[in-house]
């Protein structure tokens, strides 16, 4: 728009020129000259025109760039409105669509204001030149002569002609310029074009970021219907829930209003009992302690009756206790076969020759030269039996040492029997000496804490008539047995080792100790362990805190040496004497055993020292118990004939009351007398 109007004013201009120059040739230099004043003067105006065109293009401008004041514009706080869409053109941000239109509204309409000024503007230049051209000329066409060749017409034209170069010189300044104007209207036309395609863009934009709102604001309506109905629907729920809350809170506080007035009155109540309380707990003090004294008294009364009937009953049991064993016999005997072994099975005739009778435990058949004997014991132990059930049938036995009772237990018979395996017992299957303890140990916690006892261990050997310590430092010493100075009338061996054992552990340890120190003492353990007995003393002794009442027990373990006779068989030297010893010891046995049976007044105890030693654990209310191992084998039969013959007549004895008997217990010598038995040679069983 701008553009043609400044090439019309240009084309003026030009028209202005081109008549100055035609009035120049047609009038003279004072109409001339008048007339290019004039022409001048339209001229200057026209500038004006162009210059005040140029400044109104340029307040378009600067009118596109008032400060932007949408509030949604993130730039309106620093750009100008035109600035502001022309940095979000660049940048591809159209955060206001509102704010872009807004812009191109006002644009729109300044180009409308500048257009109709632009052809007001026009219209009256055309008027002008119609009212010019309508116009009687204004100068004055006379004719005269003109004296060409005068001076002064010659200088008039001089000078006019100076004039003409002075005014062709402004027009050019003039038309240089025009020129720049026109430069600068070019570029305003560039810069107009730029902003129609700006424009343009940015209606484009603003159509697309239209849809895309309307899209949005579509989905965010949906979606704020949609939620509005959820919540609606969650709200009407919880409301629901509520109201039932509050009909049950609402039952709940009725319930609670009644429980509020029970509580007050119960508070009411209990503290009038709370001022009450010390008056009365001073008076159920004292009630107490009256009826607490009482019944002191009455328990203190009842105690001593109990007590005094305990004893009577312990007293009674005792009695019992001891009439059983009269009555049973206190000397029992069992026997014990053992199995035949996996080399016996494979090199000898290992076909047996021994028979159980299965209705009576008590029963053995042995066929000898085809003969059938018939053994009759306390009780028969059959190969299988296990070490479990031989201690079982124990138990009673040696549990008695615990209520002062002295027991000895015996394993007899030949080597090779299983006399050891029977009281020692193998590492993963212990014999009778260490399942003794652990029932002591097990019989003692349960009796605990009315009574509390200690039990102790001594082992010794006996070989070739020598007493040994098997847990003494020195087990090579030599040892005595005397009377007890204590008057007691009990015999002691001075400087035995008695070891406590609490303990399970304890047990174990002190076995370690007497094999090793019984191994120690000679070059084949085994071959010596055949030649000589070993005995473990297990001494159980009692106190009830309760009753004052004290309580002493001995349980002897005897593995005997082998019974066999070694002296027929033509043994000599050391063998002939370790013979000799064995068969003493072994008759002094069968020889108190024999005058306890038959109530002898005088019982031989001293006769060897294994009796001597025994002497107290085999008389008076004494228990002995002899386990005579056999051997299955057909090879060992006169051998257990021989023992099963003993069993049977140690079987018949009766151990008498003490009190009845007179002991050898006045003497305190050390060496056993030789007054009943002569150790003349070989001890035999089935001669005794
Ligand atoms: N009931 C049994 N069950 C299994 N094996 C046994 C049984 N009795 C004995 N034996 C085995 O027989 C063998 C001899 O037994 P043991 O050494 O106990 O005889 P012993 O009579 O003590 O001999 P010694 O007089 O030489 O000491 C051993 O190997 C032992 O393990």
């Amino acid at each position: 728009m701008m553009c043609w109007q400044v090439e019309e004013l240009e084309e003026k201009l030009l028209d202005q020129t081109r008549e100055v120059e035609r009035l120049r040739s047609e009038l003279g230099a004072t109409d001339l000259e008048k007339q290019l004043e004039l022409l001048l003067v339209e001229n200057e105006r026209l500038k004006q025109e162009l210059k005040s065109c140029r400044s109104s293009e340029l307040q378009k401008l600067d009118t596109a760039a008032e400060t932007c004041s949408c509030s949604h514009c993130p730039f309106s706080q620093v750009r100008t409105r035109y600035r502001c869409a022309q940095v979000r053109y660049e940048a591809g941000v159209f955060l206001n669509p509102d704010c872009v239109l807004q812009d191109l509204e006002e644009s729109r309409r300044r180009q409308e204001e500048t257009e109709q000024k632009l052809a007001l503007r026009l219209q009256e230049c055309e008027a002008e030149l119609a009212r010019q051209a309508a116009a009687p000329p204004k100068v004055k066409y006379v004719t005269q002569t003109v004296e060409v060749e005068s001076a002064d017409s010659h200088r008039v034209l001089a000078e006019m002609q100076t004039k003409n170069g002075a005014l062709q010189e402004q027009l050019s300044v003039q038309r240089q310029l025009l020129r720049e104007l026109e430069t600068q209207l070019h570029e305003s036309q560039r810069t107009c074009a730029q902003l129609r395609t700006q424009i343009l863009v940015y209606e484009g934009e603003m159509e697309r970021a239209q849809g895309q709102l309307e899209v949005e604001m579509q989905n965010l309506e949906e979606e704020k219907n949609r939620e509005i109905e959820e919540a609606f629907l969650r709200a009407e729920s919880e409301m629901k829930a509520v109201h039932e809350n509050l009909a049950g809170v609402r039952m709940k506080m009725l319930s609670l209003q009644r429980a509020l007035r029970t509580l007050t009155n119960d508070y009411k109540c209990l503290k009038r009992q709370v001022q009450d309380f010390p008056f009365m707990l001073d008076k159920a003090i004292t009630e107490a302690k009256q009826e607490i004294c009482l019944v002191i008294g009455e328990v203190s009364s009842t105690n001593q009756e109990l007590l005094r009937k305990y004893k009577r009953e312990m007293n009674l049991r005792k009695k019992c206790h001891n009439e059983l064993v009269r009555l049973k016999g206190n000397i029992r005997v069992f026997c014990r076969v053992r199995p035949v072994s996996q080399e016996e099975q494979d090199s000898t005739d290992a076909k047996t020759m021994l028979s159980f009778d299965s209705d009576d435990d008590a029963i053995l058949y042995l066929s000898n030269k085809g003969k059938i004997m018939t053994f009759e014991l306390d009780k028969v132990f059959p190969p299988q039996a296990t070490q479990e059930e031989v201690t079982a049938d124990l138990q009673a036995l040696i549990t008695s040492c615990i209520d002062g009772f002295n027991v000895c237990i015996f394993a007899y018979g030949q080597t090779g029997s299983g006399k050891t395996y029977t009281m020692e017992g193998v590492a993963d299957d212990p014999g009778i000496n260490q399942r003794a303890l652990r029932l002591l140990f097990s019989e003692v916690t349960e009796k605990a804490p009315d009574w509390d006892y200690k039990i102790s261990v001594s082992m010794v050997e006996i070989y070739n008539e020598t007493l040994r310590d098997l847990l003494g430092e020195n087990p090579t010493d030599k040892l005595d047995i005397k009377m007890n100075p204590d008057g007691s009338g009990q015999l002691y061996v001075p400087g035995l080792t008695n070891f406590t054992v609490q303990s399970p552990e304890d047990i174990n340890r002190v076995f370690e100790l007497g094999h090793m120190n019984r191994a120690t003492a000679c070059t084949n353990l085994n071959e010596h362990s055949s030649r000589s007995h070993a005995l473990l003393i297990i001494t159980v002794s009692g106190f009830n805190s309760a009753t004052g009442n004290r309580t002493q027990g001995k349980l002897n373990l005897v593995d005997l040496a082998g019974s066999e006779r070694i002296g027929k068989s033509g043994a000599e030297g050391s063998r002939l004497r370790e013979a000799q010893c064995i068969n003493k010891s072994l008759s002094a046995l069968g020889d108190v055993i024999n005058a306890l049976r038959s109530k002898h007044s005088h019982v031989p105890f001293r006769n060897s020292r294994l009796t001597y030693l025994l002497q107290d654990s085999l008389s008076g209310d004494s228990k002995t118990l002899m386990m005579v191992q056999v051997s299955p084998l057909p090879a060992n039969m006169s051998e257990s004939v021989c023992s099963l013959k003993f069993a049977q007549r140690v079987r018949s004895v009766e151990l008498s009351s003490s009190s009845s008997r007179r002991h050898e217990n006045s003497s305190t010598s050390s060496s056993p007398t030789h007054d009943s038995v002569e150790v003349t040679g070989e001890f035999c069983c089935c001669c005794w």
